[in-house]
């Protein structure tokens, strides 16, 4: 798979690239320029050359002519142009003679040389005659016309010379003009293509940093993203955690209340950013009562299963704050309670088997933020939890109701009495704190069943629990021993008290008139009386003490009340159980 490249060395080499380009289109206008500098080097040695064949003219006319004078006068004085161009001739031939630029110019200055050479050795022998044999030879010497013929022959020579140098000089200045006007263009040239260079380079560079500020901003959002999935996946850990721990303690949860104190707390942490409450359903009013209440909310202590949607559908129900969803009328303003606030509300029917055993309902804006969904989701998946958790609670409240409760009479069975007299004695031993036993067993009760049937029977027992009940005070127990026969403890309750309570009991019992097919039934009940300390510090025996009250009474006639007589030895027996 092709590696793609990173915008660093994208850049990097488009800058080499435009680097290399631009050190090339530098170097042409330097190439030109260097060539247009031969050109005008050429152009100068030209004119240099020129000069210097004007020079070499010159010189031999100032000696000719002093020659002439010379010849004329016979005076040296004369004669000092004529030295003074011998002196520089060698110079100018010198100088001629260096780097001809052709081939013809060679020719042609060997031409001048030679014709030089015979101007110069000319002159001298004029100079030699005058100076040897007087002027009339000298000058008919000059008059032979050598003299002139190679001055002559030189002027046309170095007359063709400079005609050939203006020539080329014409020549080169068309070459330098080209080469110019080349230079300039290429230079123009260059200068644009930098410039556009420049401006791509420019373009580029900002179109690579905008990429890069892209990447980096694509980096940076998926960075976050990973940091807010982190944190979430964090917090939603936590939380399963705290449900689990939430689950675990109401799995310990002894009744329903217990449990909803436990949802409280544990929700109010689950769902920090929400406020709700708990409804159980009340079977008795048909009527869901709150049990528990976090984050603040102020939800009604009471709803009419009809006032929450989520229970009329038996699933979730979420509103957006006002956006003109069905909102439930438990969540509505009412006189009683403040405004609702706009934020979104969601409510979650608690159903087990089928059967609606409460409800929750929560609001907050995390419910309408972007993982509002989640959250959602999450509360949605702590009512299944929390719904079987109660009913579990629900569940053992109940068993635990079976097993300690008399079916019949709705009073606390032989068992629990066990259990509670142990409790209760050693309580009152500790605190060294009275206990009184009334035991009560119905008089001819098997005459009722015989009578008027077993149904009727257990209609009075029924009565009689009743009237039990409702004697004894929220710390008393009464249970059914057994059969006809009952049992009540008395916590702190002194002898004298007792046996009063059970006289109201007794007379209540005797006031008793339920009806069975039009037959009005009587009952009448008798009644044994013993407290700890006086009859007894073992629940047996207090029990047996009781029981031989009881049957004394029974003895005695029936319908009353007897006291235990005072320290009965504790024997097995029934009592004992
Ligand atoms: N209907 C009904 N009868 C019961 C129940 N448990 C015990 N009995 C009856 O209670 C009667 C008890 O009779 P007995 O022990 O002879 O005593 P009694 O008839 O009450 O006579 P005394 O106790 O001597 O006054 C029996 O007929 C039992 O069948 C019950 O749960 N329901």
């Amino acid at each position: 798979m092709a590696v793609p490249m990173k915008v660093e060395t994208k850049l990097k080499l488009a800058a080499a690239c435009i680097i290399a380009v631009m050190s090339a289109i530098a170097l042409v206008p330097h190439v030109l320029n260097t060539r247009v500098a031969g050109v005008m080097k050429a152009l100068d040695t030209t004119i240099l050359r020129e000069r210097e064949y004007g020079l070499l003219l010159n010189y031999l006319s100032d000696a000719e002519a002093a020659q002439r004078g010379y010849v004329i006068t016979g005076r040296q004085e004369f004669l000092e142009p004529y030295h003074e161009a011998l002196r520089e001739l060698p110079g100018v031939r010198k100088t001629l003679g260096t780097n001809p630029i052709s081939a013809a110019e060679r020719q042609a200055l060997r031409d001048i040389m030679q014709l030089t050479d015979a101007k110069v050795a000319y002159m001298k022998e004029v100079v030699r005659v005058r100076a040897d044999q007087g002027a009339e030879a000298a000058r008919a010497l000059v008059d032979s016309g050598r003299g002139k013929r190679f001055m002559d022959a030189l002027r046309v020579r170095i007359g063709e010379q400079e005609t050939a140098y203006a020539a080329y000089r014409a020549t080169l200045r068309e070459r330098l003009d080209a080469r110019s006007s080349l230079a300039a263009n290429v230079t123009s040239i260059a200068t644009g293509i930098d410039i556009v260079l420049l401006i791509a380079a420019a373009l580029a560079g900002s179109n690579a940093l905008a990429q890069r500020r892209k990447a980096e901003q694509r980096a940076n959002d998926v960075s976050r993203q990973l940091r807010i999935t982190a944190d979430m996946a964090e917090r939603r850990n936590a939380q399963l955690q705290r449900g689990g721990e939430m689950l675990h303690a109401l799995e310990l949860a002894e009744t329903l209340e217990e449990g909803a104190e436990i949802v409280a707390l544990y929700f109010g942490q689950l769902l920090p950013d929400l406020s709700g409450s708990m409804y159980l359903y009340r079977h008795s009013r048909d009527v869901l009562e709150r049990k528990a209440t976090w984050g603040g909310a102020s939800d009604p202590e009471f709803v009419e299963p009809l006032d929450c949607w989520a229970l009329r559908k038996g699933t979730q129900h979420f509103t957006v704050g006002d956006e003109g969803t069905l909102a439930c009328r438990h969540a509505v303003q009412s006189a009683t309670r403040p405004p609702p606030s706009a934020a979104p509300r969601i409510c979650l029917p608690l159903v087990t088997q089928g059967n609606v055993i409460g409800f929750i309902t929560a609001e907050g804006m995390a419910l309408g933020h972007d993982d509002g969904a989640a959250e959602r989701t999450w509360i949605l998946q702590l009512g299944e939890q929390v719904a079987l958790a109660l009913s579990n609670v629900q569940l053992r409240v109940s068993l635990r109701h079976q097993s300690v409760i008399d079916p019949l009479t709705q009073l606390y069975n032989r068992r629990y009495l066990d259990e509670t007299l142990k409790r209760e004695l050693a309580r009152a031993t500790r605190r060294g704190a009275p206990l009184a036993v009334i035991m009560l067993d119905l008089d001819h009760f098997k005459r009722v069943n015989d009578t008027f049937g077993h149904e009727a029977g257990d209609l009075l027992l029924r009565n009689v629990a009743h009237v039990l009940q409702g004697a004894v005070r929220g710390s008393d127990v009464a249970c059914r021993f057994g059969g006809e026969e009952m049992v009540v403890l008395l916590p702190e309750c002194p002898l004298d008290i007792a046996t009063a309570r059970a006289e109201r009991m007794r007379q209540e019992i005797r006031a008793l008139k339920p009806t069975v097919n039009k037959d009005m039934l009587a009952v009448s009940a008798s009644f044994g009386v013993a407290a700890y300390p006086l009859h007894g510090d073992t629940p047996e025996a207090l029990l047996q003490a009781a029981d031989l009250a009881m049957y004394a009474a029974k003895r005695a006639g029936r319908d009353r009340v007897e006291v235990a007589a005072a320290a009965v030895a504790a024997e097995p027996g029934r009592a004992g159980g």
